[in-house]
């Protein structure tokens, strides 16, 4: 599972709509004429601590003439493989159509986890229209409406409830999961070839070049663990319409079945915004993360001390997380190759680490009485004990007179004094403040 949930309907049934309520901003376009979203949209929404990839499927057509038509079918059976939910939204304010009757029988096929979201029974007369759409033979029904919100809290809550099972079942495992994500092209399958020493994948020097997915268990060197690449990239004429999509998507679903994440970066491209977005994922679903900077090989001996001005360009752009090791790596001189994979392993049992109450208090406490939060409208602000919260990665609760007065500012210096004292490389942490 991989916490990917998509919105599947026909055009003008609120899929876009749906999709920024929930993901709490509007980030698509939103027009009453219909087939506006005109592209792939994703985004994460956190519901109750849970986060999970939403994604906008695009006003499904079963009319394929033209080829932006027939890009966003591709697409739409690309998403729909990728998610472990489907939302299949409907709108009553029309009777059902041969669309819908067509949708639905494509996602039945797929035997995955299907929804049929009723939408728009904020209109009255919607409301009685509802029990029509049991014709289409999902029997898991949630009746909202995406204008108001109504109904999308138990939606939600639903949603959720499947991924936490999925979660406590995960985290009983033990041997840790390292994924190798990065743009297309960066080395990817190259490193996991060099580390297993075989020719396990397909190597060429074409964007998104045609494999398999694997899943192996690597023990070498004394290190123990998962190596997770998922292919999320099957037939290469597909690949050629819109390769970022196809390669975030497979970043996302690795990152989600991981602890720790190998990001890649192409040492002749630069950390880029796209290398960004990637980082960002990793880190909002709270995993791991280790920069590589791959083909080092590329660099000549004169220039080596290059790297130093590059690990400070890359933290620079990462910050505030930007306590996050940074290897220069060459799959074909293997340099830095084993270190970066043994920093992995350490780093997924950092992310289990739990410090004690008493521990945590004894060091931290002191060093927030000697510089306090500055105090708003004449309120002094105490901070007066703080604790771990056992969640899957690290998060620290402080109890305090003012939660809502702390600013970002202090937040961070709490966060990097922890980091200080604490070793919390390469993991993204969360402060959080309470009442008390
Ligand atoms: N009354 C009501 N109108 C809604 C609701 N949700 C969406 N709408 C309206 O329905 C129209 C279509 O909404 P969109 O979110 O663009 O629909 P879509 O399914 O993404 O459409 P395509 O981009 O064509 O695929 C807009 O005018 C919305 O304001 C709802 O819950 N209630
Ligand atoms: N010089 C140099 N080239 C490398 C290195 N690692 C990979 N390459 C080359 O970079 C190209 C892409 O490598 P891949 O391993 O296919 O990259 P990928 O990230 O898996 O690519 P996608 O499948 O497109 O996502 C190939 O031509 C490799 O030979 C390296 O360490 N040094």
């Amino acid at each position: 599972m991989n916490k990917i949930v998509s919105i599947v309907g026909r055009s003008n049934v609120g899929k876009s709509t749906l999709f920024n309520r929930l993901i709490g901003y509007r980030k698509s376009i939103v027009n009453y004429k219909s087939g506006v979203t005109r592209d792939r949209n994703y985004g994460f929404c956190n519901w109750n601590g849970i986060e999970f990839c939403l994604i906008d499927t695009g006003g499904y057509t079963n009319k394929s003439e033209n080829i932006f038509e027939k890009k966003i079918c591709e697409q739409f059976f690309f998403a729909l493989e990728e998610s472990d939910i489907l939302l299949f939204l409907v709108d009553p304010s029309n009777d059902i159509l041969g669309i819908d009757y067509d949708i639905s029988k494509i996602l039945l096929k797929l035997k995955k986890i299907i929804y049929l979201v009723i939408n728009k029974i904020d209109l009255s007369k919607n409301r009685y229209n509802t029990s029509n759409f049991l014709k289409l033979g999902i029997s898991n029904t949630y009746c909202i409406s995406s204008i108001n919100g109504t109904g999308t809290g138990e939606l939600l809550d639903s949603i959720v409830s499947i991924f936490r099972k999925y979660d406590l079942n995960k985290n009983k495992k033990k041997i840790p999961r390292i994924a190798i994500v990065g743009r297309p092209n960066v080395g990817k399958s190259t490193l996991i070839n060099t580390l297993l020493n075989k020719n396990q994948n397909i190597v060429t020097n074409i964007s998104g070049t045609t494999r398999d997915s694997i899943d192996v268990f690597y023990k070498k060197f004394g290190i123990e663990c998962i190596l997770v690449d998922t292919a999320g990239i099957r037939k290469k004429k597909k690949i050629k319409e819109n390769i970022e999509f196809y390669s975030v998507m497979r970043a996302i679903k690795s990152i989600q079945n991981s602890d720790v994440c190998l990001l890649i970066i192409d040492i002749k491209s630069g950390f880029e915004s796209q290398d960004m977005n990637i980082f960002k994922i990793i880190e909002n679903n709270n995993k791991g993360i280790v920069i590589l900077i791959n083909k080092w090989d590329f660099i000549k001996k004169n220039e080596k001390n290059l790297s130093i001005n590059y690990e400070k360009e890359i933290k620079k752009k990462i910050t505030p997380f930007n306590d996050v090791p940074i290897f220069f790596t060459s799959s074909f001189t293997k340099k830095n190759i084993i270190k970066s994979i043994k920093t992995a392993v350490k780093i997924s049992f950092n992310l289990k680490l739990k410090i004690k109450t008493s521990l945590l208090n004894k060091i931290i406490l002191p060093i927030l009485y000697k510089n306090p939060p500055p105090s708003i409208n004449g309120k002094y602000i105490k901070i007066k004990y703080c604790s771990q919260i056992p969640t899957y990665n690290p998060q620290f609760i402080f109890f305090t007179n003012y939660p809502n007065f702390i600013k970002e500012t202090y937040k961070r210096f709490i966060e990097n004094k922890i980091r200080e004292k604490f070793n919390f490389t390469g993991i993204p942490i969360k402060i959080l403040f309470r009442l008390k």
